[in-house]
Formats: C-alpha cells, structure tokens, sequence
C-alpha cells in the first residue's frame, strides 16, 4: 500500500505522518518537492509515484492573506485538488482530503450538516470551495473531511497565540460572536486513521479502500460542544492559571469578549462555524471528544514541549 501525502509540515499532515505509520509505504511531498501551485508538477508528480491512496492535507491556510493572493489561493485549494482527483480516478487510488467550516456564510442558527448548500464568504473559504468541488467531480473515491478551529503543538495556531497573549499582556480583547469547536490535529489525524482501517479502535494496520470506496463522501470532522473564540481562549488562559504557569494576565475575566465587527483585521468569518457530528458517528461509528478536553490534553504537551511552567516564553 503506497500512500502519497502531502503538507507533512503542516499541522494536520505533521500528525498524520505519525499516525498513518505502520499502514504501508508513506511517500511524503513538501511544497518544494510537489507545489500545489504547479498544476503541471502535481499531475507528473502523481503519474511517477501510483499511489494507491493520496492523502491531501497541503492547503493555502492563511485566510487574511489570501484576501490579497486570490489567485495562488484558488489555485492552491481549488484547482490543485481537481488535479489530484483526476490523477487519482486515473490510478483508482481514493482520495482523503481536509475541509473547514469556512464553506459556509455562517448565518444558519443550527450546526452544519453535510447535505446543506455552501456559501462561502470569503476568498479561503470560497477557494475549499472550489476544492471540494473539484475532488467530487474528477473522482468517485474520496473523503472530503471538513473540520474546524486546527490547533496543535507544533504550527502557529490560536491557541499558541493565546498562550503569548497571556504572557505578554495584563488583557486582551477577543471576538465574541463567532461559534465553532475546536479540534486537535492529533486527533484529526488518529480519527482518520481509524477510517482508514475501518475499525472502531486504532489497533488495525491494513486500511480497508474498498470501505472508504462504499462511503465516499463529505464528512464533518470536528470536535465535540461549542464555544466562542473567546470562550476558547478563556478556557486556556484559566487552564494556565491553574496549573501555576506564569502569565501576565491576572484573571481569565481580564480578557474581554468583543464583536467581530470591532476586530480590524478583515476578512468576514462566519458567526455560526458549528459543524454537526451526526453523519461521522452514525457512518463510522466515531465519537468525537468534547474540545475541552483536547484542547487541555494539548496544552499539558505544549507546557513541557516548551517549559512554560519555568516561566520561558513561547517562541
Ligand atoms: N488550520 C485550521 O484552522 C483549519 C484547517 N483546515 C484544513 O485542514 C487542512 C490542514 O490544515 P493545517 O494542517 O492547519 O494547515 P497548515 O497551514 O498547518 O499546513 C499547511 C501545509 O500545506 C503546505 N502547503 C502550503 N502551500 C503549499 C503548496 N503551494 N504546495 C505544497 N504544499 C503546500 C504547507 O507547507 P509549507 O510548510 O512549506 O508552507 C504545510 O505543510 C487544510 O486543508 C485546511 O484547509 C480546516 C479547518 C480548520
Ligand atoms: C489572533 C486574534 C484573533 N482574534 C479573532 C479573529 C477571529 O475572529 C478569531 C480567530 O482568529 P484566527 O486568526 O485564528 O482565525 P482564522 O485564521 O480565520 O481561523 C480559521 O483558519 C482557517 C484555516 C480555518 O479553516 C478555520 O476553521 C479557522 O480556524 O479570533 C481576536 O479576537 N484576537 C486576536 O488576538
Ligand atoms: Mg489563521
């Protein structure tokens, strides 16, 4: 079993690298080995390598950015993706590719299920778009996994940025009314390992294509309870506190919810990032754990990856 995956520096395929260990023979491309910006090199790319599954987490992920870079943006998430669904149709190789919620406007009172029509309402949102769209007309294989809010102990993150608010600031201010969960790319990628080997635990190593063939789809992968971005940060700046880190703000009550329309940094995002469990669980039988308890889990990884209980800063 060849698998082809991409963006191993980023969170989601750092993790992925490690999870996906022991399934079969991992042949991994960085950007300059494979730029989703060269459509040409894709394609030879793929056509050199035939693999039998191509895992796709590489992605234009600067959403302030790409209001400036529309074009490297859609090309990146739009039109790359397309090429590697053709690719893949061609080798009969399936393809698992990563979403986000920013598919959506964010204007429906309910969490998100996978049959709602995506608006999206800004330029990475509309260039995932694309992507999706790509993938699920060039090939009949896929999972398109839409998750939401990606942390993790390595990559720049919300999370890391909250821990260097803390320490660098007596308080902060952060948006109130956008809702979403939160979700650990460990976690992404172990969920992601467990489809593939199509059992409810981890302890499978052979992955199972033709089950991911019966349940080609889109599937939300997100996890579990809702919170504001500063309902998120608040829960980290008081999981600092509590476990003696020291941070320059005094209480969680020092960070102060404000509305997004005051924050100067645009694009829009959605209000309402909130994607539902519903089909993941009854599809494959995934529960998904409540973010707060990742998002705790995490953060115990980060204060000894980078000895903030000492009192160092995040670099
Ligand atoms: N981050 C988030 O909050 C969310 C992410 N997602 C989706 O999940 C997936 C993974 O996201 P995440 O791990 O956070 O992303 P990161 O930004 O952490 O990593 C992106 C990866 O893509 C690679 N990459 C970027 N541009 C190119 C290119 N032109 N050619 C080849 N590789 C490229 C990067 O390589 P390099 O290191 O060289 O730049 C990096 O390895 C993406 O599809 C994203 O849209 C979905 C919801 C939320
Ligand atoms: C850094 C910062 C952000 N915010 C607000 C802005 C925004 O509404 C929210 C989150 O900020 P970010 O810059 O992390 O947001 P953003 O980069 O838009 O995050 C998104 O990234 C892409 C890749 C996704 O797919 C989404 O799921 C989502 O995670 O918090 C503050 O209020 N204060 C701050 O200091
Ligand atoms: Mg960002």
């Amino acid at each position: 079993m060849k698998i082809l995956l991409t963006g191993q520096s980023g969170q989601i395929g750092n993790e992925l690298a490690q999870s996906l260990r022991g399934l079969g023979e991992i042949v991994s491309f960085s950007r300059q080995q494979m730029d989703l910006s060269d459509l040409d090199q894709v394609r030879d790319t793929i056509r050199a390598t035939r693999p039998d599954l191509i895992v796709n987490p590489a992605a234009y992920t600067a959403v302030v950015k790409a209001e400036n870079e529309p074009e490297l943006a859609m090309r990146i998430n739009g039109e790359a993706p397309g090429v590697i669904a053709e690719e893949a149709q061609r080798l009969g190789a399936p393809v698992v590719h990563y979403s986000t919620d920013y598919v959506f406007d964010g204007t429906q009172d309910v969490p998100y299920d996978e049959t709602v029509q995506t608006h999206p309402i800004n330029v990475y949102g509309k260039s995932k778009c694309a992507g999706e769209e790509a993938i699920a007309r060039h090939c009949e294989a896929y999972w398109i996994l839409r998750t939401s809010w990606v942390y993790s102990v390595s990559g720049g993150n919300f999370l890391k940025t909250v821990i260097r608010l803390a320490q660098e600031q007596e308080k902060f201010t952060i948006v109130g009314d956008q809702f979403g969960a939160p979700t650990w790319s460990k976690t992404i990628s172990d969920v992601t390992r467990r489809l593939l080997v199509n059992q409810q635990t981890t302890s499978g190593t052979q992955i199972d294509l033709d089950h991911l063939r019966r349940t080609s789809g889109i599937y939300n992968l997100t996890a579990a309870g809702e919170t504001s971005w500063h309902g998120y940060a608040s829960f980290i700046v008081e999981r600092l506190q509590a476990l003696h880190v020291p941070v320059k703000v005094s209480g969680a009550s020092v960070i102060t919810p404000v509305p997004s329309s005051t924050y100067p940094v645009p694009p829009h995002r959605p209000p309402n990032s909130r994607l539902s469990g519903a089909k993941l669980a009854s599809t494959f039988g995934v529960t998904m754990p409540q973010w707060q308890t990742d998002v705790a889990n995490c953060l115990d990884e980060i204060i000894r990856e980078y000895n903030l209980a000492d009192g160092r800063k995040l670099a």
